[in-house]
C-alpha cells in the first residue's frame, strides 16, 4: 500500500460519527472536570481548544475509551462505548500527551512491536509498518534509534503508531508541545493531509495549532462546552471586538491592567496593542478584523472563563 493510500483510507468504509450526550466527569475527590457536553462530530479536523485546566485531556481520555464517562453517553457509530468499546477501540489511533516511545529501539522495531501488541495480522506488519513510516517522513530514519531522535521526530513515531491500524477515528492531545517552530508547522501539515475521511480530533490550547487546519472548533471552559462551530463563524462574532490602540510604552502596564490585551508590537511611536473589548478603549482605538487567536480570546472573555 503507497502512503497516499494510508492517508486517504481508514479501515471503516462508513463517514465516521462520534455523538456525545450529556456527557459529564466527575473525578473521585468530587471535582467535576467536564459536564453536560452534548456533540455530533463527523468526518474532519476538529480543534479541541480550552485553557489549561478545562477539561480537555478528561474529555481525550473518555473519547479514548480509557475512562468512562460518570454521566451520559458516548456512541461511536451508535454503539454506546461503555457497553462496547472494542467498537470504538478497533477504528481508534491514539496520540497521547505523554506518549512513550522506547529510545533503545529503532522506529520500524518499535512499530512493529506495537503492531503486534494491537493483533495486527502477522503477514502485513512489515509493509504495513513501513507505509506508516513512509507517510510521517520517516522512511530514512527508520532504522536508527528513537533515543536519537529530535523531538519532531519522537512525535512523528507517535502519530505513525496511531496510524497502524488505519483508524477512523484519530485522537492527537497536545502534539506540538516542546517542538521547535519548524518541527511545528511540519506536524500541523502531517495532520492536515491525514483528514481525509477520517475524524482528527487534535488537542491544544495553542490556537495557532489548529488555525490552518481545523474544519470545526470545540471549545472547552471550566468543563463547559462554549463553542462548537467553524473558525470563520467564531471570528465574525468577535467583529468589532477587537482594537488596534497605539499608547507610549510607559503606560503599558496600566493598559494591561485595565483591558485584555492580546498582542503587543514595539513601534517608534509606542507600543501598538491589541485589545479584546465590547468597546472601544479610547477615542483612539480603531476597530480591526479579528484572528482566530483574538476571536478565542474574545470567546472566553465574553464566557467569563479566562
Ligand atoms: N485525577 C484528578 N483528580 C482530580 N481532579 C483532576 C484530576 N485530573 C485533572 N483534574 C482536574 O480536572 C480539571 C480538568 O483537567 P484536564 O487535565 O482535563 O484539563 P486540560 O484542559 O486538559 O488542561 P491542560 O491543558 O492543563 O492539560 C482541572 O481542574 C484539573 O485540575
Amino acid at each position: 500500500m503507497g502512503s497516499a493510500d494510508v492517508a486517504s483510507a481508514p479501515a471503516s468504509a462508513s463517514p465516521p460519527s462520534l455523538q456525545l450526550e450529556s456527557v459529564g466527569f466527575r473525578y473521585p475527590n468530587g471535582h467535576h472536570a467536564v459536564a453536560g457536553l452534548n456533540l455530533r462530530l463527523g468526518t474532519g479536523i476538529v480543534g479541541l481548544l480550552g485553557p489549561n485546566g478545562a477539561g480537555k485531556s478528561t474529555l481525550m481520555r473518555m473519547l479514548a475509551t480509557l475512562t468512562r464517562p460518570t454521566e451520559g453517553r458516548i456512541l461511536w457509530n451508535g454503539t454506546d462505548t461503555a457497553r462496547d468499546p472494542n467498537t470504538l477501540r478497533a477504528a481508534l489511533g491514539y496520540l497521547p500527551q505523554e506518549f512513550g516511545a522506547y529510545p533503545a529501539l529503532s522506529a520500524r522495531e518499535f512499530l512493529r512491536y506495537l503492531a503486534a501488541v494491537k493483533g495486527l495480522p502477522h503477514a502485513q506488519t512489515a509493509a504495513r509498518v513501513d507505509a506508516c513510516l513512509d507517510l510521517v517522513g520517516l522512511s530514512e530514519a527508520r532504522d536508527q534509534r528513537i533515543g536519537t531522535f529530535s523531538g519532531g521526530m519522537r512525535q512523528r513515531v507517535g502519530i505513525a503508531q496511531a496510524l497502524l491500524n488505519e483508524p477512523a477515528l484519530l485522537i492527537v492531545d497536545e502534539p506540538t508541545v516542546g517542538l521547535d517552530p519548524e518541527e511545528r508547522l511540519r506536524f500541523r501539515n502531517l495532520l492536515t493531509d491525514l483528514a481525509g475521511q477520517r475524524l482528527v480530533i487534535l488537542s491544544t490550547h495553542i490556537v495557532s495549532d489548529i488555525e490552518a487546519s481545523a474544519t470545526e472548533l470545540v471549545i472547552l471552559s471550566k468543563g463547559r462546552l462554549c463553542y462548537q462551530g467553524s473558525p470563520e463563524a467564531l471570528m465574525a462574532a468577535a467583529e468589532g471586538k477587537v482594537w488596534d490602540w497605539t499608547v507610549p510604552a510607559a503606560t503599558l502596564a496600566e493598559v494591561r491592567a485595565a483591558h485584555q490585551v492580546c498582542g503587543s508590537l514595539r513601534r517608534p511611536d509606542g507600543v501598538r496593542v491589541r485589545i479584546v473589548a465590547a468597546n472601544a478603549p479610547s477615542a483612539h482605538a480603531e476597530a480591526v478584523a479579528p484572528g482566530l487567536e483574538e476571536a478565542y480570546a474574545w470567546l472566553l472573555a465574553s464566557a467569563g472563563g479566562v
